[in-house]
């Protein structure tokens, strides 16, 4: 039997390589070349992707003989989940392999908009000792409101608790126990809103949060707030945002995702008081290691037929196993 083919489709570990390497035939392409992925993806078994190429009913219908796409990291907004489970093709991800730099991220940025690193730094190479223009705030006995309390949100929260913040969050699905746990009161979105000094968003991209933050909502903020998102794109109306942060309404934001990636033209690049990253959440060495590792163990289990613990989807016929994390 000929070997079966893993198509790597973005930047992944070198630890992920290896660990495929000896059994497989491990090819790579570009995932944001369209045209050369479509090419590729007939004869790959499996994919291994970031969060950069669309794995769609298109892509997945050129993958006639996938069994598997792995996702190497978090996110699966860019793979349609649910027509990979129609033509009875696994999705893996790897839930836990990033979250701690993901929550690290979030508090960088949140420190970064409060004390003005980047502009600061930047008028220092430039020459300007302005000591008085950059004036911040402490995060000691503020409010920080936390969206969304999952992985990512939870490690975000005990870091700001660290800080002697006082902690505030909504999430629907999650109970005031598991809140309570990390030294969080349970709150409403509008109460959040109206509270918080800070506001970090951790929610998944989905219909229901696409546009969480919009034009309405940001008109209830606390005067001053800072908000950060290092979680998805779309959940925060760009436009909205850039108009309440030069109305005043909000005074900065950390914003490490956009509503289209790669991103060159959001209006809040132009904006002083926004300190952005081109989606660098689980940019670290240690992130994407364990990321690699963990979708390439997954891709050999898929492809052995084995149960598989970080599956999203499960189609038919696949055995399930106890969830991790
Ligand atoms: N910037 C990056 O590189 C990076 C890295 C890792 C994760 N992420 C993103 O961060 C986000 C959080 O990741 P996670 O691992 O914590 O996910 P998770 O699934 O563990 O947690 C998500 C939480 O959001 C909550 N939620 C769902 N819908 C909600 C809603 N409408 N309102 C409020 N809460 C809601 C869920 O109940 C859950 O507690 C994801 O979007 C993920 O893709 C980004
Ligand atoms: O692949 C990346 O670097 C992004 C990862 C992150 O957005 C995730 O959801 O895991």
């Amino acid at each position: 039997m000929s070997e079966q083919v893993v198509l790597i489709a973005e930047e992944i570990a070198a630890e992920a390589r290896d660990a495929l390497a000896d059994d497989f035939d491990v090819r790579h392409v570009s995932g944001t070349d369209r045209a050369a992925l479509l090419a590729a993806l007939p004869e790959a078994d499996a994919i291994i992707v970031r969060s950069a190429t669309r794995v769609d009913a298109e892509a997945l219908a050129a993958g006639r003989r996938l069994s598997v796409v792995a996702r190497a990291g978090v996110g699966v907004d860019n793979i349609d989940v649910e027509a990979a489970t129609d033509r009875g093709v696994l999705v893996v991800n790897a839930p836990t392999a990033n979250v701690v730099s993901a929550a690290e991220q979030a508090v960088a940025l949140l420190l970064a908009v409060s004390r003005h690193t980047v502009n600061a730094g930047t008028a220092l190479r430039e020459g300007r000792w302005e000591r008085s223009r950059y004036t911040g705030v402490e995060i000691a006995g503020k409010t920080v409101g936390v969206i969304g309390l999952g992985r990512v949100g939870v490690l975000f929260a005990q870091r700001m608790a660290a800080f002697g913040a006082r902690l505030i969050g909504y999430d629907p699905y999650a109970t005031a126990e598991r809140a309570a746990r990390v030294g969080v009161s349970l709150v409403t979105l509008d109460q959040l809103l109206a509270r918080s000094d800070f506001i970090s968003l951790h929610v998944p991209r989905t219909p229901e949060t696409t546009g969480l933050l919009g034009a309405a909502e940001l008109g209830r903020v606390k005067p001053g707030v800072r908000i950060v998102n290092t979680a998805r794109g779309g959940l925060v109306d760009e436009d909205a945002l850039a108009a309440a942060i030069t109305g005043g309404r909000v005074a900065g934001a950390g914003i490490d995702v956009f509503a289209a990636e790669p991103c060159t033209d959001s209006p809040l690049l132009d904006l002083d008081a926004v300190v952005a990253t081109p989606h660098l959440g689980a940019a670290t060495a240690e992130a994407q290691a364990k990321a690699g590792v963990m979708v390439a163990e997954n891709v050999r289990l898929a492809l052995r037929g084995d149960p598989v613990a970080d599956a999203v989807n499960r189609p038919a016929g696949r055995a399930a196993t106890p969830a991790v994390g």
